[in-house]
């Protein structure tokens, strides 16, 4: 019997050879891609992934991973859950340390306190009574180095941490504590915490988790916004593609240890999926928006009872 890590780890060099053309055919026909001036000069991608592995223990969540995400680019990070999502923003946070290869952000390698990175983290519900307001929370993500001490400076920061909550549409509710307020509104604050410091680079980690649908639209628009007017790059991780599928240019699809990149339409398809769960899966398209069926995980239109109908129908 052939042996599984072999083969894991041989699969995982097919896909990254393909995910490598592919990225190179994108960045040849997509104009989005095309990085900004200040990169160019010094032709750093906003995000640089080379050969990057993370494990814990035995367990590998993924292996030679080559990514380079350019100014202004949006890229969805999918895949079950425990695939290693989370665990790649953490990387890029300067969080967790890689166990092989080498992660880049903004130009640097990935560490804590990097200027340059926004990060907006799930929407979770916030203690009613803690008293913090939207201003304060915004006011958290400015750079105290930037902006320093001083009258002259406090009055300028007090202006970015304005104009930031104006862009987002918070006025009404920059000034209640955030206990107070629902979770559409929390979640446009911590958008407009994370791109007060003028950030390169946005890690999103299911930002619009628990939002309703009008709120997923306004909040994905902002990101949208960001990334078209300032350039910024962005790293997107979502379990539901549909709400960003016109943002997207690009997927990284994580499994078991295995991935693939490309435009949607390249590696949102029943054979690439199938590919990467080891199981006949079936992306339809209805209405402009994907149907995933056979996963058996959270992506999948009919969650574990597509695994069971997939298995049952091959066993
Ligand atoms: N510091 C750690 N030490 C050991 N194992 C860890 C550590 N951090 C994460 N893991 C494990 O790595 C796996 C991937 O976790 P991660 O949170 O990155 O997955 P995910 O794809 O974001 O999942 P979900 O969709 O459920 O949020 C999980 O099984 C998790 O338990």
């Amino acid at each position: 019997m052939a042996d599984p890590q072999r083969r894991s780890t041989r699969r995982g060099a097919q896909l990254t050879l393909a995910a490598s053309a592919v990225a190179a055919d994108h960045e040849a026909d997509q104009p989005v891609s095309q990085p900004d001036s200040a990169l160019t000069a010094n032709r750093a991608p906003a995000i640089a992934l080379a050969g990057a592995r993370l494990a814990f223990g035995e367990r590998t969540l993924w292996d030679q991973l080559d990514l380079a995400v350019q100014a202004g680019e949006f890229v969805a990070v999918l895949g079950p859950n425990g695939s290693g999502k989370t665990s790649l923003l953490k990387v890029l946070l300067g969080q967790l340390a890689l166990s092989a290869g080498t992660a880049d952000v903004a130009g640097v390698p990935a560490r804590t306190g990097n200027s340059a990175v926004g990060y907006i983290p799930q929407q979770k519900s916030i203690d009613e009574g803690l008293p913090l307001r939207g201003v304060d929370l915004v006011g958290l993500g400015v750079d105290g180095h930037r902006w320093g001490t001083g009258l002259r400076r406090r009055r300028e920061r007090r202006r970015i941490v304005e104009q930031a909550i104006a862009e987002v549409g918070a006025q009404a509710f920059a000034y209640a504590p955030l206990g107070t307020l629902s979770g559409g509104e929390q979640q446009r604050l911590r958008v407009a915490q994370a791109l007060v410091g003028d950030p390169k680079v946005l890690l999103c980690d299911e930002p619009l988790l628990s939002l309703d649908l009008a709120n997923q639209r306004l909040v994905s628009e902002l990101i949208d916004r960001r990334r078209r007017i300032h350039r910024t790059a962005v790293l997107f991780v979502t379990h539901e593609i549909n709400p960003i599928l016109p943002l997207v240019d690009r997927v990284l699809y994580l499994v078991d240890g295995q991935f693939r990149i490309g435009p949607p339409d390249e590696v949102m398809t029943s054979a690439v999926l199938s590919e990467l769960y080891n199981t006949d899966v079936d992306v339809l398209k209805v209405r402009g928006r994907l149907v995933v069926v056979g996963t058996g995980d959270a992506l999948d239109a009919l969650g574990s009872a597509g695994k069971h109908h997939v298995d049952e129908d091959h066993s």
